[in-house]
């Protein structure tokens, strides 16, 4: 008990200092501080032909043309059979396909997959991830994020916070309603197990920026585990202090129907018996299963794979490459 209280009270402390809003980072006076950084905006993208173009060119527009923070934009073709590579490429980003990146190893599968690849891919110092099904996107999004990282040293990592409405199929937002994964599992994990990181607003949110050379030494969980899977490891690399978040105002996009959430949540809490596991804070007699049975609306029984993989570090990888 005493040490959780002295988790949320660090968290609280934390909150304070390490929390600012996209208003408090002007373009300008972020290409000033930028110098000779370089910046890649890497977006995963599985058949999201509908909003990746206009995310593009909102990045495009705002912060390659009219004040050149963003140095690359790249998109991870994510086994899409849709047309998203082409209206990514049409609206002026880099397309690579997600197994095409370092084909030498046997391919993973999910967003975490996308990401990895997506950073191998990728040239920035600092690397900002952003969905592509974004229905609202800003270029707010990626200077709010880029702020801490270009102004202060000591911050390696910043997290997006932001209202989530939930849209409805009558399309009308549902205000506080949105992050139901986030809600109903990744919250109280955290504030069960690293209550130190009870402080982020959105610990699943799909946009944050990092320094390349950190994100480079963190394991990356592939399918939708890699951002509960970050926040852990990179609590334990680089300490809370080290880490910020930005008020990024509202997030709405496309959403998945509960089933595909109940999947989304199997994986996540695979990824934190993983961190339990590793960090010795429980001791198991045999894995947990991997697989879930869910039941459809006729009550059909359905049994779904949930398991999860992991990438190493980036960096290991690349050092085996120079060794060999
Ligand atoms: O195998 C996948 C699954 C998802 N995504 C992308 O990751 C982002 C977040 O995924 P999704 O929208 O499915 O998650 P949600 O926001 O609904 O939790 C989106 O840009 C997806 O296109 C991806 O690149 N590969
Ligand atoms: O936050 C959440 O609960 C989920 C689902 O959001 P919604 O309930 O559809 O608004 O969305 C996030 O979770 C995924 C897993 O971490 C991330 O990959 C997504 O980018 C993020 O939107």
């Amino acid at each position: 008990m005493e040490r959780d209280l002295r988790a949320l009270a660090r968290a609280r402390e934390w909150y304070g200092p390490h929390s600012s809003t996209a208003e408090d980072w002007s373009p300008d006076a972020l290409l000033r501080a930028k110098g000779t950084t370089t910046v890649s905006v890497v977006l995963p993208a599985r058949n999201e032909e509908s909003t990746v173009g206009d995310i593009i060119t909102v990045i495009r527009r705002e912060l390659v043309e009219r004040t050149p923070l963003v140095d690359e934009i790249l998109v991870v073709d994510s086994n899409c059979t849709d047309a998203t590579a082409a209206k990514a490429a049409a609206a002026g980003a880099r397309v690579v396909a997600q197994d095409a990146v370092l084909p030498h190893l046997p391919p993973l599968t999910g967003k975490g997959e996308a990401l990895w690849k997506g950073l191998a891919a990728s040239h920035g110092d600092i690397v900002v991830f952003v969905d592509s099904d974004l229905r609202d996107f800003g270029a707010h999004f990626v200077t709010g994020l880029l702020g801490p990282l270009l102004t202060d040293p000591r911050i390696h990592f910043v997290k997006g916070a932001y209202e989530r409405p939930l849209i409805g199929e009558d399309g009308i937002a549902r205000r506080g309603d949105g992050g139901r994964v986030t809600e109903l599992v990744a919250r109280p994990l955290i504030n069960l197990f690293w209550p130190e990181l009870a402080g982020f607003h959105q610990p699943l949110g799909g946009e944050y920026a990092a320094r390349r050379d950190v994100l480079a030494q963190v394991p990356f969980v592939t399918e939708y585990g890699v951002e509960f899977g970050m926040l852990v490891d990179l609590l334990d690399l680089v300490g809370l202090d080290a880490m910020a978040q930005v008020d990024l105002g509202t997030r709405t996009h496309s959403h998945q129907s509960t089933t595909a959430l109940g999947r989304m949540a199997g994986q996540i809490t695979l990824t934190a018996w993983s961190r339990l596991e590793r960090q010795g804070r429980v001791l198991s007699s045999g894995p947990p299963s991997r697989t879930l049975l869910q039941f459809g609306i006729d009550g059909r029984p359905d049994l779904v794979d949930v398991s999860v993989a992991e990438r190493p570090p980036l960096a290991s990888l690349l050092l085996e490459e120079d060794v060999a």
